[in-house]
């Protein structure tokens, strides 16, 4: 087994099996994602899931992503709370999809090298939602 692997499965971030709170997701930080990490399936998605509420799973292009909408009083504020959000992924270097309109952002949470969900989304998620009661 390759030491990355090891790493991973010693990481109590990447230990799926575990429950992780909306506040407890909020207070983490994203990990490496080693390009060898496997996306979470679909049932250890909808497990966390419970846990951000709000979140949806959206199947695109074959992998599945983790989305929300937001919704805001008017387009400046829908611009500010993406910049914040922006603020956030360029933190963390994890980057999501934006799609400002007036009165929304449609933000969708995904780990682009291993096609698919990661732990990290759903600490962004959690995170993002953070940033709508600050
Ligand atoms: C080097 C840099 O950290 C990577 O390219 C990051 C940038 N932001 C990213 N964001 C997301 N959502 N997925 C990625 O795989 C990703 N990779």
């Amino acid at each position: 087994m390759r030491s990355s692997c090891r790493y991973k499965l010693k990481a109590p971030q990447e230990n799926y099996n575990r429950r992780e709170t909306m506040k407890e997701l909020n207070n983490m930080v994203c990990i490496p994602c080693p390009a060898e990490s496997l996306p979470m399936t679909e049932s250890q998605c909808k497990r966390l899931l419970e846990n951000i509420p709000g979140w949806e799973l959206e199947k695109k292009d074959g992998l599945i992503r983790l989305r929300r909408s937001f919704t805001l009083p008017d387009f400046m504020s829908a611009l500010a709370f993406s910049n914040r959000v922006g603020e956030l992924a360029e933190a963390e270097q994890h980057h999501p999809e934006l799609i400002i309109a007036w009165g929304s952002v449609t933000v969708t949470w995904w780990t682009h090298s291993i096609k698919g969900l990661h732990i990290n989304d759903f600490i962004m998620a959690a995170r993002t939602s953070a940033l709508e009661s600050d």
